[in-house]
């Protein structure tokens, strides 16, 4: 165990990216859910406070304009856009991921025509995108069809409107391979939306390089948002003009406040909006997204890649062999931030080590789940994580 603690040590002295953790509040607890909600950046607080005393309390009303409140859903877009290989004036921030399935899904199915009739749906999907996809299935009258991610090139044909697809699963943390499915799917003339939850703010997405046509994704995981942040929804350069929202409300019209009876799409990213954006929540976003300054987000996947190798490495040195099965796959190209161990007692497992301050999450039926943020995970958390895992395990 000293080897590895050692270890550790020199691979957070090598680490570019160590002192990205100072810009967050932090305590001795081993943070490994970030992949369910990200920790607070320091500055955070100060942030907001100005949004509510300052904006809010003495500008009032003026600070639509003079805050840049209005603006806010699309600026904020343009910060994560870098981040997931969005050009400018794609991405528009607000709702929550699951309305922006909802909008980006019926929108997809709306753009590919009425002769088909089919929506593929990952069939592992977290719960809500497949809850989103069966609805709007049923409002377009498309037929709903679950497939695995690998096997959606076999499945695709003439059929097929749209394909829902998460980019890294929430529960294996198996990364789905963008590219290739991306290109399948326009090939047979479908529509791709890809769920980018769990991959943002992890690795790189190049969504414009892959020819992604539509994407959503939330902001309070790996890109710290705060609970409940506001989601954000992307659409392709060539596609905008054809994006039509089940959503339509007043500020995704063309002219807002011309109170119009008639709705007249807006152009560009404004038309994914719906209503009044949620200000306090998206400003907390807006300060969230400074902690990237300065940060490229190949380094964080290379330290991503890193940190759940020595992960593994150190959980198959010091747990007993057998106790814990790697559900997430070996190979780079096939793993999320996250590393998922399966055993029977997943459940009080993770109580117990919750209760030692090592923090992930239990998913049903069996799944240990820990996320790796590499802004501010270092390797000796790593460390620390599989030992006390290790000891939790030999108790059980
Ligand atoms: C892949 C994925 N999609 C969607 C969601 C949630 O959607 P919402 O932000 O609407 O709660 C989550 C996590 O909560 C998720 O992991
Ligand atoms: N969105 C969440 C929430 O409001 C409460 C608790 C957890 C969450 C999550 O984000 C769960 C997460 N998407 C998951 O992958 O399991």
């Amino acid at each position: 165990m000293a080897g590895r603690a050692r270890r550790a040590a020199e691979l957070d002295a090598a680490d570019e990216l160590a002192a990205v953790r100072e810009r967050f509040v932090l305590d001795d607890v081993v943070y490994l859910d970030g992949n369910s909600l990200g920790a607070l950046p320091a500055h955070v607080p100060g942030r907001v406070e100005d949004v509510v005393r300052r904006q809010w309390g003495e500008l009032r009303i003026r600070s639509w304009d003079e805050s840049g409140w209005w603006s806010a859903p699309e600026r904020i877009g343009d910060r994560i856009a870098p981040l997931v290989g969005a050009a400018a004036g794609r991405i528009v921030v607000g709702d929550s991921t699951s309305v922006n399935v909802f909008k980006a899904l019926v929108a997809a199915v709306r753009m590919a025509g009425e002769d088909r009739d089919e929506i593929l749906v990952d069939a592992s999907t977290f719960p809500t995108d497949g809850y989103i996809a069966a609805s709007a299935a049923r409002l377009t009258g498309r037929t709903l069809r679950p497939v695995a991610p690998a096997e959606v090139p076999d499945a695709l044909s003439g059929r097929t409107a749209a394909v829902l697809l998460n980019h890294v699963d929430y529960r294996t943390g198996r990364l789905h391979d963008l590219p290739s499915l991306t290109a399948a799917v326009r090939a047979a003339g479908a529509v791709s939306v890809w769920d980018l939850c769990h991959s943002a703010g992890a690795l790189p997405v190049g969504l414009d390089e892959h020819g992604v046509d539509l994407a959503v994704g939330c902001t309070y995981k790996y890109l710290n948002g705060g609970p409940g942040s506001p989601a954000y929804l992307y659409v392709r350069g060539g596609l905008q003009d054809r994006f039509d929202s089940p959503l339509p409300g007043w500020n995704s019209h063309a002219e807002p406040f011309g109170m119009r009876s008639v709705f007249e799409p807006a152009e560009g990213a404004p038309r994914g909006r719906v209503g009044t954006p949620d200000i306090l929540s998206m400003l907390a976003l807006e300060a969230a997204l400074d902690v990237w300054d300065g940060v490229r987000i190949e380094a964080v996947r290379a330290k991503s890649l890193a940190l759940t190798d020595f992960f593994l490495e150190c959980v198959a040195q010091y747990a007993a062999p057998g106790r814990v099965e790697t559900v997430t796959p070996r190979a780079h190209a096939e793993r999320g931030s996250q590393i998922a161990l399966r055993c029977p007692d997943a459940g009080d497992v993770m109580r117990r080590l919750v209760a030692r301050g090592v923090v992930g999450d239990f998913r049903q039926p069996d799944v240990l789940r820990f996320g790796f943020t590499p802004l501010y995970v270092g390797f000796a958390d790593a460390e620390r994580a599989a030992r006390v895992l290790a000891e939790v395990l030999a108790e059980g």
